[in-house]
């Protein structure tokens, strides 16, 4: 896809197994199944998909909190890999969670919950550290009194923005939003993404945005890859993707929040039965076994991403041949 500049985080072909006990045996779950990605400075490239589609383990491969089987990242140009300790990669990668009550420590007060990651990542002294915990709170638009409170004292909104001014004191390149919304009530949930999005432009950080929520997508992505088992099945621009989507996993998606589609036309497909066990995989295309469109064909072949439309590509060549 043509992106200015270089990436400041590009991941290829990245799988992450784990060997799980199922029915008395150990068998391999391959949660992420080569997955290629890049994000640029000052963008936020999405990734969507139905719960289980191994969303959260791709984030948590690119941190290094599970190790995966094989594939490559690079920060900046600067293999993963190369950093010494994993602490080391915090400095170029954070991460916004979805819950800030679980992932903020409730002994900890909003000041030492700033404080801390500067402490452990950067050399800086007491004093200018005090002055980037005031610059962090006016970023996030808080007030400087809620720094002697503890995140149970906290309303939803206010504890999110400590979990962005946490992920962002050590000046990061790259932010991994993991449904940074999803914990908010509807009112809460778009100031927050407006507040990320002027973070984004003031600071040119490259976001990954982790979500099943296409409006979200919609709001604040520049691109999109939609996974599903595993694999990215489409990838495109976010408005390019929602007109015109060409996997039917995709367009069943946008059928099932249709205001994201945004004018869009396509035909409906609604897909049979549940997503199924990442054991029971056929060889061929991971959506087969629920789609109306199936041919013999995509039981046994594994279709590749191929380019739809400019800088549009899917993994289906049945609605590559359809007219549309
Ligand atoms: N630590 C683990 N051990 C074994 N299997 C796991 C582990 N973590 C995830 N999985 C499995 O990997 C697959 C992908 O899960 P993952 O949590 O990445 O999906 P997701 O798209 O993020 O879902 P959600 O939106 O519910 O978080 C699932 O089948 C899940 O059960």
């Amino acid at each position: 896809m043509t992106e200015p500049g270089k990436p400041l985080l590009s991941v290829t072909g990245l799988r992450t197994e784990f060997t799980v006990r199922s029915r008395g045996s150990r068998r391999t779950l391959r949660a992420v199944d080569g997955v290629d990605l890049e994000l640029h400075a000052g963008r936020t490239s999405a990734v969507v998909g139905e719960s289980g589609s191994g969303k959260s383990t791709l984030a948590r491969s690119i941190l290094r909190l599970v190790e995966p089987t094989a594939g490559t990242v690079l920060v900046d140009g600067r293999p993963l890999s190369a950093f010494r300790r994993r602490r080391d990669i915090y400095k170029d990668i954070q991460m916004v969670f979805q819950d800030p009550r679980s992932s903020l420590d409730p002994r900890q007060r909003v000041r030492e919950i700033l404080d801390e990651p500067m402490r452990l990542h950067l050399r800086r002294s007491p004093a200018d550290r005090a002055r980037r915990i005031r610059e962090l709170l006016a970023a996030v638009e808080l007030d400087e009194a809620i720094l002697e409170r503890r995140p149970a004292a906290l309303s939803g909104g206010q504890r999110q923005r400590v979990g962005i001014a946490r992920a962002l004191a050590v000046e990061p390149k790259v932010v991994i939003l993991d449904e940074p919304t999803a914990s908010l009530d509807a009112s809460t949930r778009g100031v927050v993404l407006d507040l990320l999005a002027r973070l984004q432009r003031e600071n040119d950080l490259a976001y990954l945005l982790i979500s099943h929520d296409l409006h979200t997508v919609r709001r604040i992505a520049h691109t999109v890859a939609v996974m599903y088992l595993g694999r990215v099945i489409e990838t495109g621009p976010v408005a390019e993707v929602l007109r015109h989507p060409a996997h039917p996993y995709t367009q069943a998606l946008i059928d099932a929040a249709p205001v994201a589609a945004h004018g869009g036309h396509h035909r409906t497909i609604r897909l049979t039965g549940e997503i199924p066990s990442p054991f029971d995989r056929n060889p061929g295309c991971v959506l087969a076994s629920r789609c109306p469109l199936a041919e013999a064909s995509c039981t046994t072949r594994q279709p590749s991403l191929a380019e739809f439309r400019p800088d549009h590509f899917a993994a289906c060549p049945v609605t590559h041949r359809q007219p549309r």
